[in-house]
């Protein structure tokens, strides 16, 4: 195959940041995708109905001109979040989904829940009104190494919860392990998954073996290889329980080229050319549309996009930046270590 026409493809997790940085990324998104769900975890969070309304102003004001993109808001979920404000946030259309962070799971991430008991009456909300709770599943337990806190995370919070609350609809985001993945398949309904690009691409060698690689250090971290394959065969299954969410998250390169350096891969820019790749590798290039364009709108309740792109496989590898400069500095774009030949025309 030589081209490819698709809907337009949305993005279910996408971080663009505030102020410089997210005027520095926020094209790159908006140049592909039609839609994208915005994670809340910015400091301070965006805990509130208004704290959401007013930052999708910010993205709207930072739109490149002519850029058609709607950014679908999500909530920071505390221990305060107040049900009725949730509830009013989603009747009025502006929120989309209610985002768990396990404190100090992540980036930005201290103001999270601890206690599961303490979230359970918005929860309880969500689940009558059909709201769906996005999860950054990894217990931050210090004893769980680092490379099980997925797992455990499943067996010891979302699994218990979703016993608790079975009508939940819940999110897996950026899921990393074959744990996930058959944990998302063995049970029914309620639950999808959402796959970033990288994890389809790297493993956690990419991170340790030659040197240690701050770029493609992220959370939840690379796994081993058979959890990348995992990911391939279930992102390219047509499932429709999985779909894609970069999960792209600028930093700037002193934040990540340091001692302590932040998590986060910056994929935007060259995610469909990436996808298109891993998915030809597979046979399954006829699957794409599926992944980035059908399975996150019937999963959100929303139509897919009308307009669509066409991918066109180029004769000469194609390039990319190595790096993308903002006024809030330079920003490393994901290097998959292979040539890329698709191209979005
Ligand atoms: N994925 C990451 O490694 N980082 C994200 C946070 C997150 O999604 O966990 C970020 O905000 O930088
Ligand atoms: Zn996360
Ligand atoms: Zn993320």
């Amino acid at each position: 195959m030589r081209s490819l026409t698709i809907r337009r493809p949305d993005d279910w997790h996408l971080h663009l940041r505030d102020g410089a940085m997210l005027e520095g990324v926020i094209g790159d998104t908006s140049r592909h995708f039609a839609r994208a769900i915005i994670m809340p975890n910015l400091v301070p969070p965006v805990v509130t109905t208004a704290d959401a309304g007013a930052y999708r102003e910010r993205i709207m004001a930072a739109l490149p001109k002519g850029g058609r993109f709607q950014p679908l808001m999500t909530l920071y979920l505390t221990e305060d979040t107040n049900p009725d404000d949730v509830e009013e946030g989603q009747k009025s259309g502006l929120i989309t989904a209610v985002k768990l962070y396990p404190a100090g799971a992540t980036t930005n991430s201290h103001g999270g829940v601890r206690d599961m008991n303490k979230a359970m009456p918005v929860l309880e909300r969500m689940a009558k009104i059909g709201l769906p709770l996005c999860v950054h599943g990894e217990v931050t337990t210090p004893e769980v190494d680092i490379f099980d806190r997925e797992k455990v995370f499943i067996d010891t919070v979302l699994d218990p919860l979703r016993r608790r609350l079975p009508e939940l609809k819940v999110t897996m985001e950026h899921v990393t392990t074959s744990d996930g993945i058959d944990y998302i398949r063995a049970a029914g309904q309620n639950i999808a998954g959402s796959i970033t690009t990288h994890h389809l691409i790297i493993n956690r060698n990419a991170i340790l073996v030659g040197g240690i690689k701050p770029h493609y250090y992220c959370l939840p971290v690379a796994k081993r290889e058979s959890h990348r394959l995992a990911l391939r065969a279930a992102a390219t299954s047509g499932d429709p329980r999985f779909f894609l969410g970069t999960d792209s998250a600028p930093h700037v390169d002193p934040s990540k080229e340091c001692a302590c350096g932040c998590a986060g891969i910056y994929t935007s820019i060259n995610t469909m050319s990436c996808l298109a790749h891993v998915f030809e590798q597979e046979n399954a290039l006829d699957r794409l549309e599926a992944f980035v364009s059908l399975n996150g709108p019937v999963w959100y309740g929303l139509a897919p996009n009308e307009e669509t792109i066409t991918l066109v496989r180029r004769e000469e590898a194609i390039s990319f930046p190595g790096k993308i400069e903002t006024e809030a500095g330079s920003v490393t774009v994901f290097d998959p270590m292979f040539p890329l030949f698709w191209d979005v025309e």
